[in-house]
């Protein structure tokens, strides 16, 4: 963490409603960081078990309903609940947020709703990707007309302990997600794919899932250090009238067009929790 990190975030007390998925990832992130000590996260759910796993691992302060967690006037509220019920959770605590800085992480909702829902908040969305569980995650940011700039630095600050974080425009933090928010899944699914596909040509199982997960790791790897253009780095692995132009024949095509579908899938997905 840089000094001017330690300068935004130091004594800062972030609460998260929701531990799920993206609650305790971030939690856990931040503790795990150091850019927080577990005392200074407040978590709250309705399921005590994920507390529980929270506390133990993380050593972050629970709490049973996000009323008696907000009694604790936390400087900064992270909204990580589901954009289904997140309108439920504005309306109840519209007063408690007053003065607060108010992070939502909800696919869709727009910062025109929430700083209606919320008058007396200063309101940034951002739309992080599952891998900040491990620090190398990825955040869109995009401050509402509620927050100063100072809100928003302190929110990249928070969020660039978790992995790459970058502010941008409303409607680019909407094609971040459907791009990065949804990515780890998108990866997952080409893991999943290939073992099955190394299983059907007669590996096992879990040789095929092993040893595609370390590639994985590699490639990823090689491209962060380096820089290198993905398309010059896949030259390097195409031998001429090789093994792996015969595939890439096969598989370009039909990646290429399922990624443009499927991104234009998780658009309009985006655009349909936006009308609520
Ligand atoms: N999952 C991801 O990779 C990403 C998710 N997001 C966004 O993060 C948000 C959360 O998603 P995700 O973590 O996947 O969802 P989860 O369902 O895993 O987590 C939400 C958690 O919040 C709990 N909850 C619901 N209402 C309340 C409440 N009033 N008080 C306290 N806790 C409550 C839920 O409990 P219960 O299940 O009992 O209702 C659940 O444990 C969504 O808005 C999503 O758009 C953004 C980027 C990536
Ligand atoms: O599936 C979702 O809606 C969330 C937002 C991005 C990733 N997961």
């Amino acid at each position: 963490m840089s000094d001017t990190e330690k300068d935004l975030l130091g004594g800062q007390t972030v609460a998260i409603i929701g531990a799920g998925s993206m609650g305790g990832s971030i939690a856990r992130g931040l503790v795990e960081s150091g850019a927080l000590p577990g005392e200074q996260v407040l978590v709250c759910d309705h399921n005590p078990g994920k507390l529980a796993a929270l506390a133990q691992q993380a050593g972050v302060r629970t709490f049973a309903t996000s009323a008696e967690m907000l009694a604790e006037k936390p400087g900064i509220v992270v909204l990580a609940v589901k954009p289904q019920v997140l309108a439920a959770v504005l309306e109840q605590h519209a007063a408690d947020l007053d003065g607060a800085l108010v992070v939502s992480i909800a696919a869709g909702v727009t910062l025109a709703t929430l700083e209606a829902a919320l008058p007396g908040a200063r309101v940034v969305r951002v739309m992080p990707n599952l891998p900040v569980s491990v620090r190398s995650g990825a955040s869109a940011i995009t401050g509402g007309a509620s927050a100063g700039e100072a809100d928003v630095a302190t929110v990249q600050a928070l969020f660039a302990t978790l992995g790459s974080a970058k502010v941008m425009r409303e409607d680019q933090l909407d094609a971040e997600g459907a791009v990065v928010g949804c990515a780890p899944a998108y990866f997952a699914l080409m893991v999943d794919a290939l073992t099955r596909a190394g299983i059907r040509a007669g590996l096992r199982a879990t040789d095929a899932r092993e040893m595609v997960n370390a590639t994985m790791l590699g490639v990823a790897e090689s491209l962060a250090a380096s820089g290198e253009h993905p398309r010059a780095y896949m030259e390097r692995v195409t031998s001429p009238g090789g093994t792996t132009a015969a595939a890439l024949y096969e598989l370009e095509p039909a990646l290429v067009d399922g990624c443009y579908d499927a991104v234009d899938a998780a658009l309009a997905r985006t655009a349909e929790l936006a009308r609520g």
